[in-house]
């Protein structure tokens, strides 16, 4: 048994005819809308959700996110990986297939250098799921105030999941990955996203400045390939050849298995789409070191160390 809870944050956005025409087409799905929000902190997710998490009568919440493509059996197999002890099931951010460039970069990027630091980081049982769609208890929140009480953080994903395994409660990646299929997709976008992402890691915790550099292959050939050269005298160059290409290979191997099907573009494309993504990791990882500006839909935010955000007003 479900619920479907629509929360919108403009009056004016069309998605509302949308979603009002599906309510009439399926009027035995128990749905309601949520319009506008409530003003309970900085972060413009939480306030959009907290009309809806406050209707919401079931022992489980799922945010799930104006982006994510819910497949027949994505609920029921969240719903699954709930075990006991489970506080938070997440879905591994990943893409549908899209027309155009920046929609295979998009696919490159989330299927390898993502997915790469995002499943280890939960073999690590390092705290990382996102927000764009999870599976929570409500109890559990509910004690500590609801999601009003992380309305203070941008990263409301970070915190949900602290709070949880805080008290004990594990953390779970579901079987399928989080379809992302927003419709519009540009490298203006996507480096915004990767930035603002980016950020939001290093303020709240510092240390992933140090340790995300070395999970990017480009910068970690030239330590590798420097220690056998000082070690064994092995040459530096060909080592370093041998360390990208067997990097490259993985991350075909990884995102094959990970869009579990045949893919949307060509390996000539997905040759292309690597190396623009993994040449730009470094660049994308100084903005977002030096910029501390947050910019996200609308607003602009900055963030204090541990996460606490603050709205930039614009001067007038
Ligand atoms: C030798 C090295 C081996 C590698 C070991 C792994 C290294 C791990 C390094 C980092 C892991 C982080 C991976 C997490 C990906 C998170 C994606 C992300 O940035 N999400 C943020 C934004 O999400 C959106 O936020 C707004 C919300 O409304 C949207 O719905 C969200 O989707 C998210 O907020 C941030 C999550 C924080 C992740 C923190 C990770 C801490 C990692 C500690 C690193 C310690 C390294 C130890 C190495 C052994
Ligand atoms: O001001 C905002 C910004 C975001 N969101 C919601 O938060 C979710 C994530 O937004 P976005 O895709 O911009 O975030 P990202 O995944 O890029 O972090 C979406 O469902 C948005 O509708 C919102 O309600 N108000």
């Amino acid at each position: 048994q479900y619920e479907i809870l629509f929360c919108i944050n403009d009056e004016s956005d069309p998605s509302i005819m949308l979603v009002n025409r599906l309510m009439e087409k399926y009027p035995n799905v128990d749905a309601k809308v949520f319009i506008g929000g409530m003003k309970v902190g900085v972060n413009p997710k939480i306030n959009n959700m907290q009309l809806g998490y406050e209707a919401a009568k079931y022992d489980l919440f799922l945010v799930s996110d104006s982006g994510i493509r819910m497949k027949e059996d994505t609920l029921l197999d969240m719903v699954f990986s709930m075990k006991e002890d489970t506080g938070l099931v997440h879905q591994m951010p990943f893409t549908c297939d899209g027309k155009g460039f920046p929609a295979i970069l998009e696919k490159v990027y989330f299927g390898t250098a993502h997915a790469r630091i995002y499943l280890s980081a939960d073999f690590f049982r390092i705290n990382c799921p996102t927000g764009m769609s999870a599976l929570m208890r409500k109890k559990p929140l509910d004690e500590v105030g609801g999601i009003k009480a992380f309305a203070q953080y941008l990263a409301e994903d970070f915190f949900f999941a602290k709070s949880f395994t805080d008290r004990g409660w594990k953390l779970r990646i579901s079987s399928q990955p989080a379809w992302q299929n927003s419709g519009h997709c540009d490298i203006a976008g996507f480096r915004n996203r990767v930035t603002r992402w980016g950020k939001l890691r290093f303020a709240m915790v510092p240390h992933t400045i140090f340790f995300e550099p070395l999970s990017e292959c480009f910068f970690l050939g030239i330590f590798v390939a420097w220690s056998a050269n000082f070690l064994f005298s092995w040459d530096f160059f060909v080592l370093y050849l041998v360390h990208v290409l067997v990097w490259f290979l993985l991350d075909w191997i990884l995102l094959c298995i990970i869009q579990n099907g045949s893919l949307p573009f060509s390996k000539g494309d997905f040759v292309v789409a690597w190396m623009i993504r993994e040449s730009s990791a470094l660049y994308l990882y100084l903005s977002a070191l030096f910029d501390p500006t947050i910019r996200w839909r609308s607003g602009n935010y900055r963030l204090k160390w541990g996460g606490i955000a603050e709205e930039i007003k614009p001067k007038l």
